[in-house]
């Protein structure tokens, strides 16, 4: 267990991700967990679920805290950044997760150099189950590297990346979870149309997306020999899969990508 304090300044529906995470793994004492919000509705609900410390004044939190998880949307990050920055310690590691906000604009908005660590989380971490890039600023030592990267893989799993490649990341694993629950909820809808009721479909389809997902992931076999595996010659599923080939499954998810990472590179600036 660590030590040291975090502080997230905001607490929606990410920063909640993560700080069920770090409840559950015990990486942080609740009593060493502040958030804030603009609103008592939510710091109310967030004290009452997961009993950490909760403040409307993001300045106090700023001073209080070792690890400062900036957990506002990219726009409001200016502003939040103006409000707290004369608050921060030169010790002070500043985390964002925020899609389109670069360690270059950041500096710029601190107006000096400031310990910062740039990462593109995603909701599943709210189950342990997240994916979490991340790349950081040269101020940052190997032990708040190290620090960082473990408390991220208390809540999924971690891949260190160069920052030319951060804006791709939301289409990627960021932003993703919400096809793949397109793709359950369809799966639902067909099973509802054969009969199913709409639990058995959810259950029947987010099986087996999960299987699908542990099957690469556990035996690193690259997914187009697992798909293989599944059709049968002359069988049932290759039918699904020239119907799908024909109706461009793989060229939407392609363009759904471009049209999330041209977004995210823009979206600090909305
Ligand atoms: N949602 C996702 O799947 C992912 C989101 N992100 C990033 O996470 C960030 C937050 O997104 P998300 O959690 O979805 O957004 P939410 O709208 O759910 O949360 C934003 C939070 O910021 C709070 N807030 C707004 N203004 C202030 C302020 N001035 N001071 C303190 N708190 C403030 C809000 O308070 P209140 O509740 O009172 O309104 C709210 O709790 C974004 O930058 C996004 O890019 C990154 C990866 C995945
Ligand atoms: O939709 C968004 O902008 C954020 C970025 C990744 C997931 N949600």
């Amino acid at each position: 267990m660590l030590e040291k304090t975090i502080g997230f300044i905001g607490c929606g529906k990410m920063a909640q991700s993560i700080i069920q995470g770090l409840v559950k793994s015990k990486v942080f004492e609740s009593k060493k967990i502040y958030a804030t919000a603009k609103s008592s509705k939510t710091i109310d609900q967030v004290k009452e679920q997961y009993n950490i410390n909760v403040s409307l004044n993001n300045k106090e939190v700023a001073k209080k805290v070792d690890f400062l998880v900036l957990a506002v949307k990219p726009y409001q990050y200016e502003e939040v950044i103006s409000e707290i920055k004369a608050s921060i310690s030169e010790e002070t590691v500043i985390i964002t997760i925020a899609a389109g906000v670069s360690l270059a604009g950041l500096k710029k908005s601190f107006s000096r150099d400031v310990k910062l660590i740039r990462t593109m989380p995603n909701t599943p971490s709210l189950v342990g189950a997240g994916m979490t890039a991340m790349c950081h600023n040269d101020l940052i030592g190997e032990l708040e590297l190290k620090e960082v990267k473990n408390l991220f893989e208390s809540i999924g799993k971690v891949e260190l990346i160069d920052e030319k490649l951060m804006d791709a990341i939301p289409a990627v694993s960021g932003s993703s979870p919400a096809y793949v629950y397109m793709l359950i909820e369809t799966l639902a809808d067909g099973a509802v149309r054969q009969g199913f009721t709409r639990d058995q479909g959810i259950n029947l389809a987010a099986q087996a997306v999960l299987g699908a997902a542990k099957m690469v992931l556990e035996t690193g076999i690259h997914p187009a020999e697992l798909k293989d595996h599944v059709c049968t010659p002359g069988g049932a599923t290759i039918e699904a899969v020239a119907s799908l080939e024909n109706d461009k499954f793989r060229g939407s998810i392609l363009n759904a990508m471009e049209h999330c990472t041209k977004k995210s590179k823009l979206l600090s600036k909305q």
